[in-house]
């Protein structure tokens, strides 16, 4: 099972190898985090990635090493957006002119980049960006300026205190006209001695949610005051601007623009089933150690593992931990057919990348969040003790559904692709992910043939109910847009359903994808059936959950969504003896984990009453303030009766 969770043998030894590096450093310690105050935690996170660039340097590591060993280190930094943005935004819209410029620089680490679109007033309409890089022919330059205090550039990671240069989003200007958004790549810092240069405000935007937790990051505000850079350093693969002035496009779509965002989301659902597994890890564990309730003649309690309610509410989990880890691992395949398409100029399946990856992005961020948050809850009390690991997972994953698009926003990009599907269906057919549309008329006939619940236990028949109720509900946001005699205002009063629609569609692709990974060979004995288990679990889970929606548009009767509901319950069963083994497999060190809760010895308690005494309250016994604050309240004389 770890092979399988790993992807392949290769790929679990050589994350096996950077997670004991990472995990045998000292540097590389981490359980004090969330006890350090600001300056003394970024300075700390600017020490672990020197560390990590020096390891990376001196044991040659290759680039894939060196992303598991940063994924190991498990502290969020300026690095995080230098690899994971800035240098793939001029990889997929630099020119190879531009490419052979900086490349070598940014991975070499002699410049430091971050990406710097949002703005203070603007951030998920990226279109209504208020910075302006206007072109000034005469001096074949462009003046990158902040006309407005909510141009300011807001949030980007690393931006704050690392970056010596941004990649920043602003308005064309070229003669007096607007030409939309493109990106520029900015100097914002001295190479000698970091200080900002002329024209530049830059600083950190101040602290954020949780202690520790994302607070390793300088999120940056950033203002220019009209800062010139030579024409070149626009990106220029979407379109260029020549010396004379003049506005070119190429035949590469605009959209392109928005690349990074597209290759960042792809990587956001492949973390999102690393961060759930580790959440689930810990209940899990947590779970088989603690006990309640359930003595008979004196023996131990029950373990809470044991209890129904405990199982429905942690084994969907690491059953999506799975689903996620698989339809990430698909993502990811799609998105490098497209990266290749678009190197050959075909940009026909960009829509559809586009969709699956804000779409997948959207749900796998948000079951994330809400699942780390239900795994604290699991954990009972001590679940919400720092020391349980779960606070600062919870309080550094929650941005997910915010950065790289909000996610109902996200949500209706999908929308609009499905309404678009749904409306050329008489004359185009649909490939990919709505390849079932082209069988709208079937689905919109053919009710649910299960009729015991073990007819649940069947592919064919979860696919096809996850194909009706997305195409069912898919067809009637279309039926009732065609109300309106403006799309868009349609499209704004019905946001809500089309919203539940693009759900519906983005976990048929989970399931269909999670069913399709056990059409593969998957080697290991009984490894497949136990995937089998998870995989039925994740999809009658999401049955049961939403099946509203599966008896609203009339695919299901409430007898069959009972059954499932019977089949679901036999299912837990089924996992229960094989649930510690199932979060084994994820293969995560101690240190990885971060979490007593959550230890692979499972030594919970000795270790939590260890860690007490090492809070600094307890460096004494007489707590620093007792003196000049209880002491007096306990040595008053008070006059009034009453009191
Ligand atoms: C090892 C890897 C480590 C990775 C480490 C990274 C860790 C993460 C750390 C966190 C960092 C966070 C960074 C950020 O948050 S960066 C900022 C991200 N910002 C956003 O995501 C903004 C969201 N907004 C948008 O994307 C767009 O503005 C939006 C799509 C919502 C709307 O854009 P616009 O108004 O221009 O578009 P329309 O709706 O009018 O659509 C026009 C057509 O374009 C299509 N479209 C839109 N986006 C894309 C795209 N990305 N790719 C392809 N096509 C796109 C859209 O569907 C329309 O098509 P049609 O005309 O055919 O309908
Ligand atoms: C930790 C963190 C790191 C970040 N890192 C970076 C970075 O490195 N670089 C960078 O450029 N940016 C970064 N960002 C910014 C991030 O990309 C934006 O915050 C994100 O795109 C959301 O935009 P917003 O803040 O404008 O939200 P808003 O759009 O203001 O959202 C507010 C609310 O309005 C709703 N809403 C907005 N538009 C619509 C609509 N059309 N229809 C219905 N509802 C709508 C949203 O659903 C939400 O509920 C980061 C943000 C965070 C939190």
């Amino acid at each position: 099972m770890k092979v399988a969770w790993a992807g392949s043998r290769e790929t679990l030894e050589l994350s096996d190898r950077m997670a004991k590096l990472v995990a045998n450093d000292p540097v590389f310690e981490k359980f004090t985090r969330p006890m350090l105050g600001r300056k003394e935690l970024f300075k700390n996170t600017l020490r672990k990635a020197a560390h990590g660039w020096k390891l990376i340097v001196d044991l040659r590591l290759t680039e894939e090493e060196a992303k598991w060993l940063r994924l190991y280190i498990d502290e969020p930094a300026y690095t995080d957006l230098h690899w994971g943005m800035f240098i793939p935004a001029i990889e997929g819209q630099g020119t190879e002119e531009q490419k052979k410029k900086w490349l070598p620089l940014a991975q070499k680490m002699k410049i430091i980049g971050c990406y710097a679109q949002t703005e203070l007033g603007h951030g998920s309409n990226v279109q209504g960006l208020e910075t302006t890089a206007t072109f000034d022919p005469q001096a074949d330059e462009f003046v990158i300026h902040s006309p407005t205090l909510t141009s300011s550039k807001w949030w980007p990671g690393g931006l704050g205190k690392a970056s010596t240069h941004a990649l920043v989003y602003a308005r064309l200007i070229v003669g007096g006209e607007f030409h939309g958004v493109h990106g520029f790549i900015v100097q914002l810092r001295s190479l000698e001695d970091h200080s900002p240069l002329p024209g530049i405000t830059v600083g950190d935007i101040g602290l954020k949610f949780g202690n520790g937790a994302y607070n390793t990051m300088d999120n940056g505000v950033l203002r220019f005051d009209h800062v010139r850079i030579p024409r070149n350093q626009m990106l220029m693969r979407v379109s260029q601007v020549t010396k004379e002035g003049k506005y070119m496009q190429s035949d590469v779509p605009r959209q392109l623009i928005y690349g990074t965002m597209v290759y960042v989301r792809q990587t956001i659902v492949v973390d999102a089933s690393k961060a759930l597994s580790r959440a689930v890890c810990i209940a899990t564990r947590y779970s088989a150690v603690r006990r309640q309730f359930g003595s008979r003649n004196g023996g131990p309690e029950t373990q809470v593992i044991d209890y129904k309610t405990q199982q429905s509410r942690l084994f969907p989990l690491l059953a999506s931990a799975y689903a996620f880890r698989f339809v990430g691992e698909w993502l990811k395949w799609l998105y490098m057919d497209v990266k290749q398409r678009l190197e050959a100029n075909d940009f026909s399946t960009l829509p559809e990348a586009h969709a699956c990856t804000a779409g997948l992005k959207s749900l796998t961020t948000t079951a994330t969040a809400d699942g780390i948050e239900e795994c604290r809850k699991l954990c009972g009390g001590h679940g919400y003790l720092v020391s349980s690991g779960l606070p600062e997972l919870f309080a550094v994953y929650i941005p997910a559904c915010t950065y790289e698009g909000d996610n109902v926003v996200l949500l209706l990009q999908v929308a609009r692709f499905i309404v678009k599907t749904v409306s050329e269906l008489g004359y185009k057919q649909p490939v990919g992910t709505t390849a079932y549309m082209g069988r709208v008329a079937t689905l919109m006939q053919n009710n649910c043939a299960v009729r015991t619940a073990e007819d649940w236990l069947n592919p064919g028949a979860i696919v096809e109910a996850f194909e009706a109720r997305a195409a069912r509900m898919a067809v009637a946001c279309g039926r009732q847009l065609a109300k309106f005699e403006n799309p868009e205002e349609g499209f704004a009063e019905l946001a809500s359903d089309l919203v539940e629609a693009s759900v519906a569609h983005c976990q048929l692709i989970v399931v269909s994808k999670f069913i399709e990974k056990l059409q593969q060979d998957i080697p290991g004995k009984g490894v497949k059936q136990s995937l089998e288990i998870l995989c039925y679990v994740y999809a009658l889970f999401l049955l049961h959950k939403h099946q509203g929606d599966f008896l609203a548009v009339g695919y299901l009767t409430p007898k069959q969504a009972l059954l499932a509901n019977d089949q679901l319950r036999t299912l837990y069963s089924k996992v229960r003896p094989n649930a510690i083994a199932l979060v084994d497999s994820f293969n995560y060190t101690d240190h990885y984990l971060g979490s007593i809760l959550g230890r692979y010895d499972g030594n919970v308690y000795p270790k939590l009453y260890e860690a007490a005494w090492e809070d600094p309250l307890n460096d004494s016994d007489v707590a620093d303030g007792f003196h000049q604050y209880v002491q007096p309240i306990l040595k008053q004389k008070l006059h009034s009766a009453k009191l």
